[in-house]
Protein backbone atom coordinates (compact mmCIF):
# COMPACT_ATOMS: atom_id res chain seq x y z
CA UNK A 1 0.00 0.00 0.00
CA UNK A 2 2.77 2.44 1.15
CA UNK A 3 4.60 1.80 -2.04
CA UNK A 4 1.76 2.12 -3.81
CA UNK A 5 1.06 5.71 -2.58
CA UNK A 6 4.79 6.43 -3.08
CA UNK A 7 4.80 5.55 -6.96
CA UNK A 8 1.60 7.87 -7.52
CA UNK A 9 3.34 10.36 -5.48
CA UNK A 10 6.26 9.93 -7.44
CA UNK A 11 3.96 10.06 -10.59
CA UNK A 12 2.10 12.90 -9.72
CA UNK A 13 5.57 14.94 -9.31
CA UNK A 14 7.02 14.05 -12.32
CA UNK A 15 3.92 14.86 -14.54
CA UNK A 16 3.87 18.51 -12.25
CA UNK A 17 7.34 19.27 -13.13
CA UNK A 18 7.18 17.99 -16.75
CA UNK A 19 3.94 20.27 -16.90
CA UNK A 20 6.39 23.39 -16.40
CA UNK A 21 7.86 22.56 -19.79
CA UNK A 22 5.64 24.11 -22.79
CA UNK A 23 5.93 23.91 -26.40
CA UNK A 24 6.40 27.02 -28.63
CA UNK A 25 2.99 27.96 -29.17
CA UNK A 26 2.25 27.35 -25.30
CA UNK A 27 5.12 29.74 -24.89
CA UNK A 28 3.97 32.18 -27.08
CA UNK A 29 0.16 32.52 -26.70
CA UNK A 30 -0.13 31.63 -23.11
CA UNK A 31 2.55 33.62 -22.01
CA UNK A 32 2.16 36.70 -24.24
CA UNK A 33 3.09 39.23 -20.75
CA UNK A 34 6.64 37.92 -20.49
CA UNK A 35 9.42 39.69 -21.29
CA UNK A 36 11.04 38.52 -24.65
CA UNK A 37 14.21 37.42 -22.69
CA UNK A 38 12.42 34.70 -20.31
CA UNK A 39 10.61 33.46 -23.73
CA UNK A 40 13.73 33.07 -25.14
CA UNK A 41 15.05 31.27 -22.65
CA UNK A 42 12.32 28.91 -22.26
CA UNK A 43 12.56 25.22 -22.33
CA UNK A 44 11.01 23.58 -25.06
CA UNK A 45 9.62 20.44 -25.18
CA UNK A 46 8.87 18.26 -27.72
CA UNK A 47 5.53 17.10 -26.63
CA UNK A 48 4.01 20.12 -24.21
CA UNK A 49 1.97 18.87 -21.17
CA UNK A 50 -0.13 21.83 -21.11
CA UNK A 51 -1.80 21.56 -24.54
CA UNK A 52 -0.70 18.34 -24.68
CA UNK A 53 0.31 18.62 -28.62
CA UNK A 54 3.25 17.82 -30.48
CA UNK A 55 4.94 20.65 -31.84
CA UNK A 56 5.50 19.89 -35.54
CA UNK A 57 8.45 22.59 -35.87
CA UNK A 58 10.19 23.00 -32.74
CA UNK A 59 12.16 25.41 -34.17
CA UNK A 60 14.64 27.05 -31.54
CA UNK A 61 13.79 30.55 -29.94
CA UNK A 62 17.00 30.84 -28.33
CA UNK A 63 19.98 33.07 -29.85
CA UNK A 64 18.17 36.41 -29.52
CA UNK A 65 15.41 35.63 -31.84
CA UNK A 66 12.58 38.29 -31.28
CA UNK A 67 9.09 36.46 -30.50
CA UNK A 68 7.10 37.35 -33.71
CA UNK A 69 9.76 35.29 -35.88
CA UNK A 70 9.52 32.67 -33.84
CA UNK A 71 5.34 32.71 -34.12
CA UNK A 72 5.72 32.65 -37.50
CA UNK A 73 7.63 29.53 -37.89
CA UNK A 74 5.37 27.34 -35.24
CA UNK A 75 2.33 25.39 -36.96
CA UNK A 76 1.20 22.99 -33.44
CA UNK A 77 -0.72 20.30 -34.52
CA UNK A 78 -4.13 21.35 -32.87
CA UNK A 79 -4.11 24.68 -32.94
CA UNK A 80 -7.35 27.40 -33.62
CA UNK A 81 -6.96 30.61 -34.92
CA UNK A 82 -9.93 32.67 -34.55
CA UNK A 83 -10.81 35.53 -36.91
CA UNK A 84 -14.44 37.64 -35.90
CA UNK A 85 -15.62 39.33 -38.82
CA UNK A 86 -18.16 41.61 -37.88
CA UNK A 87 -19.52 42.38 -41.43
CA UNK A 88 -23.40 43.12 -41.49
CA UNK A 89 -23.33 44.76 -44.77
CA UNK A 90 -24.45 41.54 -46.95
CA UNK A 91 -28.34 41.53 -45.93
CA UNK A 92 -30.25 44.83 -44.26
CA UNK A 93 -30.88 43.98 -40.82
CA UNK A 94 -28.47 46.25 -38.04
CA UNK A 95 -26.95 43.53 -35.54
CA UNK A 96 -25.15 40.58 -37.22
CA UNK A 97 -21.98 42.84 -36.58
CA UNK A 98 -22.55 42.10 -32.31
CA UNK A 99 -21.96 38.33 -32.89
CA UNK A 100 -18.13 37.75 -32.74
CA UNK A 101 -18.17 39.69 -29.76
CA UNK A 102 -21.19 38.16 -28.43
CA UNK A 103 -19.98 34.79 -28.92
CA UNK A 104 -16.40 35.96 -26.95
CA UNK A 105 -18.39 37.61 -23.87
CA UNK A 106 -20.50 33.79 -23.96
CA UNK A 107 -17.49 32.01 -22.99
CA UNK A 108 -16.32 30.87 -26.95
CA UNK A 109 -12.55 30.23 -25.51
CA UNK A 110 -13.51 28.00 -22.40
CA UNK A 111 -16.12 26.16 -24.15
CA UNK A 112 -14.05 25.15 -27.03
CA UNK A 113 -10.59 24.50 -24.42
CA UNK A 114 -12.93 22.64 -22.26
CA UNK A 115 -14.35 20.69 -25.19
CA UNK A 116 -10.78 19.67 -26.16
CA UNK A 117 -8.13 20.38 -23.67
CA UNK A 118 -5.38 19.74 -26.39
CA UNK A 119 -6.66 22.96 -28.49
CA UNK A 120 -4.03 25.78 -28.72
CA UNK A 121 -6.36 28.67 -29.36
CA UNK A 122 -5.40 32.04 -30.65
CA UNK A 123 -8.05 35.02 -31.18
CA UNK A 124 -6.81 37.25 -33.79
CA UNK A 125 -9.66 39.41 -32.53
CA UNK A 126 -11.95 41.46 -35.26
CA UNK A 127 -11.18 41.41 -38.85
CA UNK A 128 -10.49 45.04 -40.20
CA UNK A 129 -10.68 46.86 -43.83
CA UNK A 130 -10.57 49.84 -46.00
CA UNK A 131 -12.51 50.52 -48.98
CA UNK A 132 -10.71 51.99 -51.90
CA UNK A 133 -11.40 54.08 -54.86
CA UNK A 134 -11.37 50.84 -57.07
CA UNK A 135 -13.78 49.07 -55.73
CA UNK A 136 -16.08 52.38 -55.58
CA UNK A 137 -15.18 52.75 -59.15
CA UNK A 138 -16.51 48.81 -59.87
CA UNK A 139 -19.00 48.96 -57.71
CA UNK A 140 -20.49 52.79 -59.75
CA UNK A 141 -20.20 51.42 -63.15
CA UNK A 142 -20.89 47.52 -62.77
CA UNK A 143 -22.98 47.06 -59.49
CA UNK A 144 -24.40 49.51 -58.40
CA UNK A 145 -28.09 47.17 -57.97
CA UNK A 146 -26.54 45.09 -55.54
CA UNK A 147 -26.12 46.93 -52.15
CA UNK A 148 -22.50 47.26 -50.64
CA UNK A 149 -20.66 45.89 -53.12
CA UNK A 150 -16.82 47.72 -52.25
CA UNK A 151 -17.76 46.85 -49.01
CA UNK A 152 -17.97 43.16 -49.30
CA UNK A 153 -15.04 43.04 -51.59
CA UNK A 154 -12.83 44.96 -48.86
CA UNK A 155 -13.86 42.83 -46.19
CA UNK A 156 -13.59 39.98 -48.22
CA UNK A 157 -10.20 40.84 -49.66
CA UNK A 158 -8.83 41.71 -46.02
CA UNK A 159 -10.29 38.49 -44.82
CA UNK A 160 -8.77 36.55 -47.76
CA UNK A 161 -5.18 37.50 -46.22
CA UNK A 162 -6.44 37.11 -42.85
CA UNK A 163 -6.75 33.38 -43.54
CA UNK A 164 -3.82 32.65 -45.22
CA UNK A 165 -2.44 33.92 -42.11
CA UNK A 166 -4.46 31.95 -39.66
CA UNK A 167 -3.40 29.02 -41.97
CA UNK A 168 0.50 29.32 -41.86
CA UNK A 169 0.27 30.16 -37.71
CA UNK A 170 -2.66 27.13 -36.86
CA UNK A 171 -3.98 24.27 -38.23
CA UNK A 172 -7.68 25.07 -38.32
CA UNK A 173 -9.04 28.17 -38.62
CA UNK A 174 -12.85 29.46 -37.62
CA UNK A 175 -14.90 32.96 -38.68
CA UNK A 176 -17.45 34.12 -36.73
CA UNK A 177 -19.77 36.46 -38.59
CA UNK A 178 -21.20 38.56 -39.30
CA UNK A 179 -23.34 37.57 -42.44
CA UNK A 180 -22.84 34.95 -44.70
CA UNK A 181 -21.68 37.23 -47.32
CA UNK A 182 -17.59 36.56 -45.46
CA UNK A 183 -18.16 32.93 -46.54
CA UNK A 184 -16.43 34.14 -49.82
CA UNK A 185 -13.36 35.53 -48.10
CA UNK A 186 -13.46 32.51 -46.25
CA UNK A 187 -12.88 30.14 -48.28
CA UNK A 188 -10.82 31.88 -51.19
CA UNK A 189 -8.27 32.27 -48.74
CA UNK A 190 -8.74 28.73 -47.61
CA UNK A 191 -8.42 27.40 -51.33
CA UNK A 192 -5.16 30.23 -51.46
CA UNK A 193 -3.70 27.79 -48.77
CA UNK A 194 -4.67 24.50 -49.60
CA UNK A 195 -6.06 24.07 -53.29
CA UNK A 196 -7.42 20.39 -52.60
CA UNK A 197 -10.12 21.95 -50.44
CA UNK A 198 -13.97 20.42 -50.00
CA UNK A 199 -16.85 22.68 -49.20
CA UNK A 200 -19.70 21.77 -46.81
CA UNK A 201 -22.16 24.49 -46.84
CA UNK A 202 -24.49 23.87 -44.11
CA UNK A 203 -27.74 26.67 -44.79
CA UNK A 204 -31.25 27.36 -45.61
CA UNK A 205 -30.15 28.91 -48.40
CA UNK A 206 -28.13 28.18 -51.09
CA UNK A 207 -26.31 31.46 -51.30
CA UNK A 208 -25.73 30.83 -54.85
CA UNK A 209 -27.14 33.99 -56.63
CA UNK A 210 -25.81 35.98 -59.19
CA UNK A 211 -25.76 39.89 -59.50
CA UNK A 212 -28.23 39.60 -62.15
CA UNK A 213 -30.53 36.99 -60.32
CA UNK A 214 -30.51 38.20 -57.22
CA UNK A 215 -34.18 39.51 -56.18
CA UNK A 216 -33.01 40.93 -52.75
CA UNK A 217 -30.12 42.69 -54.38
CA UNK A 218 -28.03 41.35 -50.65
CA UNK A 219 -24.93 39.92 -51.32
CA UNK A 220 -25.20 37.25 -48.36
CA UNK A 221 -27.41 35.39 -50.75
CA UNK A 222 -24.48 35.34 -53.53
CA UNK A 223 -21.16 34.17 -51.83
CA UNK A 224 -20.85 30.73 -53.36
CA UNK A 225 -21.45 32.16 -56.90
CA UNK A 226 -17.46 33.97 -56.65
CA UNK A 227 -16.08 30.70 -55.66
CA UNK A 228 -17.09 28.16 -59.05
CA UNK A 229 -15.17 27.93 -61.49
CA UNK A 230 -18.10 28.26 -63.99
CA UNK A 231 -19.93 31.62 -62.63
CA UNK A 232 -16.78 33.36 -62.49
CA UNK A 233 -17.54 34.92 -65.90
CA UNK A 234 -20.78 36.24 -64.36
CA UNK A 235 -18.23 38.38 -62.25
CA UNK A 236 -16.24 39.96 -64.45
CA UNK A 237 -15.51 43.25 -63.34
CA UNK A 238 -14.73 41.85 -60.28
CA UNK A 239 -10.99 41.04 -60.46
CA UNK A 240 -11.32 37.06 -59.10
CA UNK A 241 -8.16 36.18 -60.55
CA UNK A 242 -6.12 38.18 -58.63
CA UNK A 243 -7.75 38.30 -55.62
CA UNK A 244 -9.21 34.79 -55.32
CA UNK A 245 -7.42 32.86 -58.14
CA UNK A 246 -7.78 29.29 -57.11
CA UNK A 247 -11.82 27.80 -57.43
CA UNK A 248 -13.49 25.71 -56.09
CA UNK A 249 -14.37 22.47 -58.23
CA UNK A 250 -18.32 22.12 -58.31
CA UNK A 251 -17.88 18.50 -57.68
CA UNK A 252 -16.39 19.38 -54.50
CA UNK A 253 -19.56 21.45 -52.73
CA UNK A 254 -22.17 19.83 -51.02
CA UNK A 255 -24.71 21.91 -49.41
CA UNK A 256 -26.71 20.73 -46.51
CA UNK A 257 -30.01 21.84 -45.01
CA UNK A 258 -31.74 24.03 -47.66
CA UNK A 259 -35.15 24.96 -47.82
CA UNK A 260 -35.67 28.09 -48.98
CA UNK A 261 -34.00 28.02 -52.85
CA UNK A 262 -34.64 31.07 -55.14
CA UNK A 263 -35.88 30.19 -59.04
CA UNK A 264 -32.55 30.54 -60.92
CA UNK A 265 -30.38 29.07 -57.85
CA UNK A 266 -32.51 25.83 -58.62
CA UNK A 267 -31.60 26.01 -61.91
CA UNK A 268 -27.80 26.73 -61.17
CA UNK A 269 -27.65 23.80 -58.63
CA UNK A 270 -29.41 21.41 -61.19
CA UNK A 271 -27.61 22.86 -64.56
CA UNK A 272 -24.26 22.18 -62.83
CA UNK A 273 -25.08 18.81 -61.43
CA UNK A 274 -24.05 20.30 -57.36
CA UNK A 275 -25.18 18.17 -54.88
CA UNK A 276 -27.61 19.62 -52.50
CA UNK A 277 -29.84 17.92 -49.52
CA UNK A 278 -32.63 20.11 -49.02
CA UNK A 279 -34.85 19.40 -45.81
CA UNK A 280 -37.08 16.97 -48.16
CA UNK A 281 -34.28 14.78 -48.68
CA UNK A 282 -32.71 14.58 -45.21
CA UNK A 283 -36.75 14.08 -44.06
CA UNK A 284 -36.18 10.93 -46.28
CA UNK A 285 -33.86 9.36 -46.00
CA UNK A 286 -32.37 10.89 -42.52
CA UNK A 287 -29.45 12.19 -41.17
CA UNK A 288 -27.01 9.21 -41.27
CA UNK A 289 -27.37 8.64 -45.03
CA UNK A 290 -26.74 12.10 -45.87
CA UNK A 291 -23.46 12.04 -43.67
CA UNK A 292 -22.69 9.12 -45.88
CA UNK A 293 -23.36 10.66 -49.16
CA UNK A 294 -22.00 13.94 -48.05
CA UNK A 295 -18.51 11.74 -47.19
CA UNK A 296 -18.63 9.92 -50.29
CA UNK A 297 -18.96 12.54 -52.65
CA UNK A 298 -15.97 14.68 -51.09
CA UNK A 299 -11.79 13.58 -52.28
CA UNK A 300 -10.64 11.84 -49.26
CA UNK A 301 -7.49 13.71 -49.95
CA UNK A 302 -9.29 16.83 -49.82
CA UNK A 303 -9.16 19.11 -46.50
CA UNK A 304 -12.69 20.74 -45.77
CA UNK A 305 -13.99 23.34 -44.96
CA UNK A 306 -17.82 23.79 -43.03
CA UNK A 307 -19.20 26.94 -43.12
CA UNK A 308 -22.37 26.36 -41.15
CA UNK A 309 -25.03 29.38 -41.52
CA UNK A 310 -27.05 29.21 -37.97
CA UNK A 311 -30.32 29.56 -39.89
CA UNK A 312 -29.61 25.61 -40.76
CA UNK A 313 -31.07 25.17 -37.61
CA UNK A 314 -34.68 25.26 -37.42
CA UNK A 315 -36.01 28.51 -35.83
CA UNK A 316 -36.94 27.20 -32.39
CA UNK A 317 -33.42 26.66 -31.55
CA UNK A 318 -31.85 29.14 -33.98
CA UNK A 319 -34.45 32.55 -33.60
CA UNK A 320 -31.91 35.15 -33.81
CA UNK A 321 -31.15 35.30 -37.34
CA UNK A 322 -32.22 37.55 -40.27
CA UNK A 323 -33.72 35.20 -42.63
CA UNK A 324 -35.33 32.21 -40.70
CA UNK A 325 -36.98 29.65 -42.02
CA UNK A 326 -38.86 27.03 -40.45
CA UNK A 327 -38.57 23.63 -40.70
CA UNK A 328 -34.97 23.16 -40.13
CA UNK A 329 -32.46 20.77 -38.76
CA UNK A 330 -32.68 19.76 -35.03
CA UNK A 331 -29.72 21.19 -32.82
CA UNK A 332 -29.08 16.98 -32.80
CA UNK A 333 -29.00 16.71 -36.62
CA UNK A 334 -26.77 19.75 -36.65
CA UNK A 335 -25.00 18.37 -33.93
CA UNK A 336 -24.27 14.71 -35.38
CA UNK A 337 -23.29 16.31 -39.18
CA UNK A 338 -20.72 18.77 -37.90
CA UNK A 339 -19.46 15.59 -35.65
CA UNK A 340 -19.20 13.52 -38.45
CA UNK A 341 -17.16 15.88 -40.45
CA UNK A 342 -15.12 16.48 -37.59
CA UNK A 343 -14.19 13.13 -37.54
CA UNK A 344 -12.68 12.88 -40.97
CA UNK A 345 -9.88 14.78 -38.97
CA UNK A 346 -9.76 16.70 -42.11
CA UNK A 347 -11.80 19.99 -41.03
CA UNK A 348 -9.33 22.86 -41.29
CA UNK A 349 -11.67 25.91 -41.83
CA UNK A 350 -15.27 26.73 -40.35
CA UNK A 351 -17.36 29.50 -40.49
CA UNK A 352 -20.47 30.20 -38.14
CA UNK A 353 -22.35 33.14 -39.21
CA UNK A 354 -25.71 34.99 -39.68
CA UNK A 355 -26.52 35.02 -35.18
CA UNK A 356 -27.81 38.68 -35.09
CA UNK A 357 -28.58 39.28 -31.58
CA UNK A 358 -30.57 41.94 -32.31
CA UNK A 359 -33.65 40.27 -33.28
CA UNK A 360 -35.84 38.60 -30.68
CA UNK A 361 -36.30 39.10 -26.99
CA UNK A 362 -33.53 38.12 -24.66
CA UNK A 363 -33.95 33.98 -24.34
CA UNK A 364 -33.93 34.01 -28.49
CA UNK A 365 -30.62 35.68 -28.32
CA UNK A 366 -29.65 33.14 -25.78
CA UNK A 367 -30.94 30.43 -27.16
CA UNK A 368 -29.47 30.85 -30.72
CA UNK A 369 -26.46 31.45 -29.47
CA UNK A 370 -25.98 28.50 -26.87
CA UNK A 371 -26.56 26.56 -30.21
CA UNK A 372 -23.99 28.08 -31.95
CA UNK A 373 -21.53 27.26 -29.32
CA UNK A 374 -23.37 23.76 -29.16
CA UNK A 375 -22.04 23.18 -33.22
CA UNK A 376 -18.94 24.73 -32.62
CA UNK A 377 -17.96 22.42 -29.65
CA UNK A 378 -18.88 19.45 -31.58
CA UNK A 379 -17.17 20.75 -34.60
CA UNK A 380 -13.66 21.09 -32.62
CA UNK A 381 -13.81 18.16 -30.19
CA UNK A 382 -16.33 17.50 -28.10
CA UNK A 383 -17.90 14.01 -27.69
CA UNK A 384 -21.36 13.19 -26.97
CA UNK A 385 -19.63 9.73 -26.02
CA UNK A 386 -17.43 10.84 -23.93
CA UNK A 387 -13.51 10.64 -24.05
CA UNK A 388 -10.60 10.75 -21.63
CA UNK A 389 -6.96 12.36 -21.86
CA UNK A 390 -4.99 14.33 -19.66
CA UNK A 391 -6.23 12.68 -16.10
CA UNK A 392 -4.48 10.42 -14.07
CA UNK A 393 -5.45 6.97 -15.31
CA UNK A 394 -3.42 5.94 -12.09
CA UNK A 395 -6.03 6.65 -9.86
CA UNK A 396 -7.98 3.16 -9.79
CA UNK A 397 -4.16 1.62 -8.74
CA UNK A 398 -2.20 -0.41 -11.13
CA UNK A 399 -3.15 -4.08 -11.24
N1 LIG B 1 -27.03 33.61 -45.90
C1 LIG B 1 -28.32 33.88 -45.95
N2 LIG B 1 -29.01 33.97 -44.86
N3 LIG B 1 -28.84 34.07 -47.17
C2 LIG B 1 -30.19 34.40 -47.42
C3 LIG B 1 -30.43 34.63 -48.88
C4 LIG B 1 -31.86 34.85 -49.17
C5 LIG B 1 -32.18 35.03 -50.65
N4 LIG B 1 -31.97 33.84 -51.39
C6 LIG B 1 -31.39 36.18 -51.25
O1 LIG B 1 -30.59 35.96 -52.13
O2 LIG B 1 -31.57 37.29 -50.83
Amino acid sequence: MIVLIWQRCCRRRRRRRRSRRLCLSCAILSEANRPASMLASQKLASRCLRCLVRCKSTTSIGSGSNSSRAKASVVAEQSLGIIGVPFAKGQGKQGVELAPDLLRQSNLRQVLQSSHDGLVIRDYGNLQYAVDETLLQQQRVHYHHIRNYADFMACNRALIEQVKLMLQQNSQFLAIGGDHAIGFGSVAGHLQHTPNLSLVWIDAHADINLHSTSQSGNIHGMPVSFLLEQLRTTWQHAGLNEIAPNCLPKDQLVYIGLRDIDPYEAFILNKFGIRYYAMDTIDRVGVPKIIEMTLDALNPQNKIHVSFDIDALDSNVAPSTGTAVRGGLTLREGISIVEALRDTKRVQGVDLVEINPKLGNERDVRTTVESGLEILKSMFGYRRSGHWSNIDTGILGSD
